[in-house]
């Protein structure tokens, strides 16, 4: 792209030095830059990148984006604006020809729910024979290729970036999972998106919010980004069971889809039953109402399908398609998922890491429980993170027959000032600490009798786990599977 068309996007600049006829890319990382680059320099959280302007400019970047004149060495144009934060979404944006415009673009933000609500959204997209991406927790999904990615919404650039290739690759729609920190860190900016999905709000991110109305004011960004444009069709889909719905409406101007189980809602479930395996329910519609018989499990499923519901109907798709679709679904990898097994008890793998998550895997199992055995739930949090919700974590754990208090990723931190932590919240004496989480999903098995269910939660999906600053390769399941392997077979 022309570096004068590129920069002619940024209304507060100040060149200096001469700028160069093209820019072939833009990049953020200096260990990224390829010759004839554009480099912003972003102040983060542990280094400032202005730090290695000159990094980049070695490697070739020919154009400095910046908040102060730097001084370096080689032929280099400088941008000198107020905040490079903000200019890397304007950029970014503009160096992918705003690819959102081309694609249906669907956010999904909440506390919980956010990776399961995308990849059902997702699914029912490929269902329907329409090419879909994903991007979130799990990495970005391009036509079932998975990348890796570092945090569930990506950097500016690295969004952009994605939004492109989906566009390229023929992508009618893209489904994203919307965080918090990428609303406030504006890694969302020039995302131009059609429908905008809230699931729900809970005790999560206070280490970087402060408070529950900070992070509530965070999500509400993705519905007011909609902005006011009403020639356009765009669509907020809102949990009529959540309070901060009632706030986000009022955010945006655009069509509110409202979904739901307690509450009244334009999408409602009733007569939700839990049985043999399945989940079972009434889906009310403004065109009826419909039997649902789907192999997702637990209530916080029949949520995740009826925000599902509403956004496909919301595009005008026909209620029958969407249900023969969502009848079809797969349970989504990490989320209340069962691990396939020939032992005599139920495993269940579930990402919970907050107190709401807990509630809700704990009472989808609850049903399928037969009261003679045991629901056995081994639960464990992130180091260095957010702490003042570990008490509460352990608080809703304890409606489980048994619990074991172990480590997510703990980073930094001591096991024991963890678990210690989680202890403080626990309501029964029928529980244990096991920092070591290997050590604690072998210990679950150990106690496990025939008919049992135990529930691993925390890490969901993920196959590692986060000790220092190393990753080493873990699985809840695998563990699992090789522990009741010697103990029942
Ligand atoms: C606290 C936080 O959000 N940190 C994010 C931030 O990292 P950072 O501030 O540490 O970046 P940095 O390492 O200081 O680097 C600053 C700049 O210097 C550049 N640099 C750095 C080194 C170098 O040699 N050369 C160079 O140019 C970097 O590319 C960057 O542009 O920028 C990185 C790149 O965009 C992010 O990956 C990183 O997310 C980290 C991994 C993270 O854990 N974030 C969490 C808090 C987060 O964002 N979570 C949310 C919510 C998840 C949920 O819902 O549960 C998420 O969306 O993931």
């Amino acid at each position: 792209m022309y570096a004068e068309e590129l920069l002619s996007t940024l209304m507060q600049k100040r060149i200096v030095g001469q700028l160069p006829r093209v820019i072939k890319d833009v990049a953020i990382d200096s260990r990224s830059v390829q010759p004839s680059s554009l480099f912003i320099c972003i102040k983060g959280f542990t280094v400032d990148g202005h730090d290695f302007a000159q990094k980049a400019v070695d490697a070739g970047a020919t154009v400095i984006v910046t908040e102060r004149l730097l001084q370096l060495e080689g032929e280099v144009a400088q941008v000198i604006v107020n905040s490079t934060d903000r200019t890397l979404g304007i950029l970014a944006a503009k160096f992918f020809d705003y690819p959102s415009k081309d694609l249906t673009m669907i956010g999904v933000t909440g506390t919980n729910g956010k990776t399961s609500v995308a990849g059902i959204i997702h699914n029912i997209f490929v269902g329907l024979g329409e090419k879909s991406a994903l991007s979130g927790t799990i990495g970005f999904n391009l036509n079932g290729v998975l990348y890796e990615s570092a945090n569930t919404t990506s950097d500016a650039l690295n969004t952009q970036q994605m939004i492109f290739r989906a566009k390229m690759e023929g992508c009618r729609a893209m489904v994203m999972e919307v965080s918090s920190h990428g609303l406030q860190l504006g890694r969302l900016a020039g995302v131009d998106y059609d429908v905008a999905v809230f699931t729900n709000l809970t005790h999560d991110h206070l280490d970087f919010h402060g408070t529950m109305e900070n992070y509530g004011n965070a999500k509400g960004l993705l519905f007011s980004q909609l902005g006011q444009d009403l020639e356009k069709n765009k669509h907020v889909v809102l949990n009529a069971d959540d309070a901060w719905s009632a706030r986000y409406a009022e955010m945006t101007p655009f069509p509110i889809w409202t979904y739901g189980i307690n509450n009244d809602a334009i999408f409602k479930a009733e007569n939700c039953r839990y049985e043999n395996g399945m989940t079972y329910f009434d889906m009310i519609t403004p065109e009826g109402t419909f039997p649902i018989a789907m192999h997702l499990l637990g209530e916080f499923n029949v949520y995740n399908v009826l925000a599902a519901m509403a956004v496909f109907y919301a595009r005008q798709f026909p209620i029958e398609a969407i249900i023969e679709q969502i009848e079809k679904l797969p349970p989504v990898k990490g989320r209340m998922e069962k691990v396939d097994t020939e032992l005599p008890i139920q495993i269940f793998i579930d990402y919970a890491h907050t107190p709401d998550a807990i509630e809700k895997a704990i009472n989808a199992a609850l049903p399928y429980k037969k009261r003679e055995n045991k629901l056995i739930f081994l639960v464990g949090t992130g180091g260095g993170r957010d702490k003042t919700k570990r008490p509460t974590m352990a608080e809703k754990a304890s409606v489980a027959d048994y619990v074991i208090l172990t480590t997510d990723d703990p980073r930094y931190e001591e096991f024991d000032s963890i678990t210690g932590d989680l202890a403080k919240g626990m309501q029964h004496d029928n529980f244990t600490c096991i920092g070591d989480r290997a050590e604690a999903v072998k210990h679950a098995i150990s106690i496990a009798e025939p008919g049992d269910i135990i529930i691993f939660a925390g890490k969901g999906h993920e196959d590692y786990q986060i000790i220092e600053n190393t990753k080493y390769p873990h699985s809840d399941a695998q563990i699992a599977i090789e522990a009741g392997k010697l103990k029942f077979v």
